[in-house]
């Protein structure tokens, strides 16, 4: 593999982005009364419109070079054929897998996985249609009505996420709560609301050995035993889901309670994999299932189009033009879509933890940026808080834009309101308001003279600012894993050109071995000394604002 920054494309992308910075995006539009049809395309249902980027066919010509250089398509099928990519844990990335609906065997160290995870679906859907049905029943023989999801980080965000876009399907009478933080305040405020005779504790964690996660169970299970007053309640009210079978026994879970995967999961990508069970309980596993077609529907797209007309390869290489030659820190990511809020904070685990890194698979320091930052909030909600930055503020943001063409409550006209806000947003983004349109605006509007000059610049947009759309008909489980599976394909992408590892995640361990020393500090009486003098300070701090209190 090599340095992406050395491919020749690369080098003429350098000198064609001086080219491109001369030219205005409102120019490009009047001079191609085609420019949508040819920066734009339809797959699995979902319209992406990338026109309003700054972009003409030699950028995307040399952008794809970049993807042939690096070699994408024989990545594509190593990560497709199960070869171990994750070089650094030794491990296979096969979250395809897990909604792989072509009967087609896939293989690890020789063996089908296909049966496993077979399995681990028809096990699945038995115990959903149990408790949605009211078979399955709590120690005092009453029905489920909650379930509480215990879990963090690829084990909460994904059935945090998806249930919440997809609540219009749940329709089973179940309520979901997703307990990820160790400040007990989330599950002493959650156990408050829930009546220990009626609710499923589902523990989520890939290698059980989550000290937040374990910490949560534990209170939640010292709590169900002292209201039903016997361990034996466990078995009714607590599930796990996990790859480490020994420590689920070892928490006191009865594997007959439990629901595997594999360490070819990556926990960041386990939605489609038991993980998914809160959201299979919430919207019926014919729904979860319709999920992991959408999936699926995108991984076939993804496998067999040709690069220049592949989704998430074009979503892919326009983030790597706006990163690496336009130096962009951050990419935001705006639903129009409010069953889409925690769409953002589920990309900001998929695309920064795979690709914050700055070293390449052979262990030398990246010569380019690699992971932008994410963040976003819905449509309209973000235009009333931080789109002036994006619009007047001094930095690119280059944006996403989802929508869909259909609500599921037409309410009067305020689907349509929502739209023309979304389309509105990209077009004053693309086309800004020069001098000139202010200056008539103002005058129109009876302003002349001083006041009108120094009122001006104030009314100048810039525009130029880039923004791709993703246009689908309905939020249907289908679409949502389509739009997952391209997002977690464009970050693969982007990994497989920078030459990282987008499936190992080193950079979150450092924080964890140091939290546990200085956890028996802040347990100790004794003054601390032993670190640097602002951690001595805070731990000493607490010790006394404590003993005051
Ligand atoms: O599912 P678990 O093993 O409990 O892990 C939960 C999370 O913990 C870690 O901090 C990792 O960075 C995440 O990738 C993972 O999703």
């Amino acid at each position: 593999m090599s340095d992406c920054t050395q491919f020749p494309a690369w080098k003429e992308l350098r000198d064609h982005k001086r080219d491109m910075a001369k030219i205005q995006m409102r120019f490009l539009f009047a001079e191609d009364p085609k420019r949508f049809k040819r920066f734009s395309m339809d797959a699995v249902g979902i319209l992406l419109d990338y026109s309003k980027n700054r972009i003409t066919n030699t950028t995307m010509r040399l952008l794809t070079q970049i993807a042939l250089d690096a070699e994408l398509p024989n990545a594509i099928e190593a990560m497709f054929g199960g070869e171990k990519i994750n070089r650094t844990e030794g491990r296979a990335v096969l979250h395809t897998a897990l909604r792989n609906q072509s009967g087609n065997p896939v293989l690890v160290d020789g063996e089908d996985v296909m049966p496993l995870v077979r399995g681990v679906l028809a096990r699945m859907r038995a115990f959903t249609d149990a408790v949605r049905s009211g078979e399955w029943l709590g120690h005092t023989g009453k029905r489920i009505t909650d379930i509480v999801n215990i879990g963090i980080g690829g084990s909460d965000l994904g059935p945090v996420m998806v249930t919440q876009a997809l609540t219009y399907y749940a329709q089973a009478g179940l309520k979901a709560h997703f307990v990820s933080n160790v400040d007990p305040s989330q599950m002493m405020e959650t156990l408050a609301v829930v009546n220990p005779e009626t609710t499923l504790f589902i523990v989520a964690s890939k290698t059980f050995s989550t000290p937040e996660t374990l910490l949560n169970a534990q209170a939640a299970r010292r709590w169900l035993v002292k209201q039903l007053g016997t361990e034996k309640a466990v078995a009714k009210h607590f599930v796990a889901v996990s790859t480490n079978t020994k420590k689920v026994q070892a928490f006191g879970i009865d594997t007959a309670n439990m629901f595997e995967f594999w360490d070819w999961v990556g926990g960041r990508y386990s939605i489609w994999s038991a993980v998914g069970l809160p959201v299979a309980l919430m919207i019926g596993m014919d729904n979860f299932e319709e999920l992991q077609a959408g999936g699926y529907a995108m991984d076939e797209h993804f496998r067999s189009a040709p690069l220049e007309k592949n989704m998430p390869v074009i979503m892919a290489l326009l983030g790597i033009w706006h990163n690496d030659f336009w130096n962009a820190d951050s990419h935001a990511v705006f639903p129009y879509d409010q069953y889409l809020g925690r769409f953002p904070a589920y990309l900001q685990q998929l695309d920064m933890e795979s690709n914050g890194k700055s070293v390449t698979f052979d262990g030398k320091q990246v010569h380019c940026q690699t992971g932008p930052i994410i963040w976003g909030e819905p449509g309209c909600n973000g235009q009333h808080a931080f789109f002036q930055l994006v619009h007047q503020g001094t930095r690119l943001v280059p944006a996403d834009f989802l929508v869909a063409v259909e609500s599921h409550h037409p309410v009067e006209h305020q689907h349509e309101v929502l739209l023309s806000n979304c389309f509105a947003q990209t077009k004053a983004l693309m086309r800004g308001k020069t001098r000139d349109e202010a200056r008539v605006e103002l005058i129109r509007a009876g302003m002349t003279g001083d006041s009108l000059e120094a009122l001006l610049p104030h009314k100048v947009f810039p525009g130029n600012r880039p923004s791709s759309t993703l246009l689908y008909r309905k939020l249907t489980p289908r679409t949502l894993g389509s739009l997952i599976a391209l997002y977690e394909h464009k970050v693969f992408v982007q990994g497989v050109i920078w030459n990282i590892n987008s499936f190992d995640q080193w950079g979150v361990e450092l924080g964890k071995q140091l939290a546990g020393a200085i956890e028996s500090g802040l347990l100790s009486d004794e003054r601390v000394t032993e670190h640097d003098s602002s951690t001595n300070g805070l731990m000493n701090a607490c010790k006394r604002m404590r003993a005051s209190s």
